[in-house]
């Protein structure tokens, strides 16, 4: 899939997700392959430009984690020129305009979902974001407030006429929680009315999901959010079933899994910022488990990244034969510098 300057290959694209699409799980990601675009979380324009690249965990990257779609939660034209200038020196591949987040604190701000209900606006922001790079500029949107074809139509056009390279379309309306169907058949009325690339997103978790959508919606790829979460390994394996790449079969060990993610949260953050982390990607990994929430309620509940790491240990132990294989382990919190992967950069 060609999206501006860029090709995505295989077309399985991680989606931005707050609080999880960090460098940790990016690396597990890469360890079973078949990603063709990683993503950030959403990142704001206001305040990317004093973000200190070797601080900020929305920003730390090694170099392996390439291509990266970096996602921007824009509400205002004056943050374009720094925060674009930001992206250009972080060595951004892709931009990303998050026009499609329901949150109701970023709604408040004018962003995400909001932005839909004012094309106008938004025509000048992308406008003026298209004038500001020449790396590949994509949106990722929602369905809207109400299913209005004419209204959706007129959108993804317009995004298209103002130089958007790609558009992603989470096929829910914005008041619609995870649990509802998603509409993959309004994604073919997109792919039906542009002619840059549309990515489907929303509830891809297996193969025949996978398959269903690209049937429902003829996308030209797909994007896969929480299950990149619960099973790190959904992208080798869709690439290798629908896209006939060569992605050696996944061997899954869930305890190694997750101690090498948490291994991967010691080497790149500092201590305060990992037990979040642990916890948000342990809600949804939490599920390959029949007892999963013994795991996720033990260390939501911890109060330092040592208890969490020792109580999942202790889950293991008692629920996954695989963990004998692995003998009992733990994850120093001492951690080691990931200085020695990007010279210069820091934690
Ligand atoms: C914890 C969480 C955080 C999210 N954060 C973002 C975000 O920062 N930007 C964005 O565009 N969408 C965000 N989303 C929405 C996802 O990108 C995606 O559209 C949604 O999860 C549906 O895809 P899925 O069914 O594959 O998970 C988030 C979703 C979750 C569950």
């Amino acid at each position: 899939m060609k999206v501006g300057s860029q090709t995505i290959w295989p077309p399985l694209l991680l989606a931005p997700m707050a609080g999880l699409t960090h460098s940790a799980l990016r690396t597990t990601l890469l360890h079973f392959g078949g990603v063709g675009l990683l993503s950030t979380e959403m990142l704001s324009a206001a305040r990317l430009p004093a973000e200190s690249v070797d601080h900020s965990p929305y920003l730390f990257r090694t170099t392996k984690e390439s291509p990266l779609s970096h996602q921007l939660m824009l509400t205002d034209e004056k943050h374009i020129a720094p925060a674009f200038a930001a992206l250009h020196r972080l060595g951004a591949d892709v931009i990303d305009l998050n026009l499609g987040c329901p949150a109701p604190q970023i709604r408040r701000s004018g962003g995400g979902s909001r932005l839909m209900e004012d094309p106008a606006r938004v025509r000048r922001l992308v406008a003026s974001a298209r004038q500001h790079t020449s790396l590949p500029l994509t949106a990722k949107i929602r369905l809207g407030e109400t299913l209005d074809a004419a209204k959706l139509r007129d959108f993804c056009r317009m995004l298209e006429g103002e130089g958007v390279d790609m558009i992603t379309v989470h096929a829910r309306l914005r008041g619609e929680s995870f649990a509802r169907r998603p509409r993959w058949e309004w994604v073919a009325n997109v792919k039906r009315w542009i002619d840059i690339p549309v990515v489907a997103n929303g509830g891809i978790d297996s193969i025949a999901s996978a398959r269903t959508c690209l049937e429902q919606s003829g996308a030209d790829g797909l994007m896969i959010g929480r299950a990149a979460a619960r099973s790190p390994w959904i992208f080798a394996v869709l690439a290798r079933a629908l896209y006939a790449v060569d992605c050696t079969e996944p061997h899954i060990c869930l305890p190694q899994l997750y101690q090498g993610f948490a291994t991967a949260l010691v080497e790149r953050f500092s201590p305060e910022r990992r037990l979040g982390r642990l916890k948000e990607f342990t809600h949804h990994f939490a599920t390959n488990y029949f007892f999963g929430h013994q795991l996720a309620m033990g260390v939501q509940s911890s109060r330092s990244f040592a208890e969490a790491c020792s109580r999942a240990s202790a889950f293991f132990a008692a629920c996954d034969p695989c963990a004998e294989d692995n003998g009992k382990w733990w994850v120093s919190d001492a951690g080691a510098d990931c200085n020695s992967q990007i010279p210069g950069r820091g934690i």
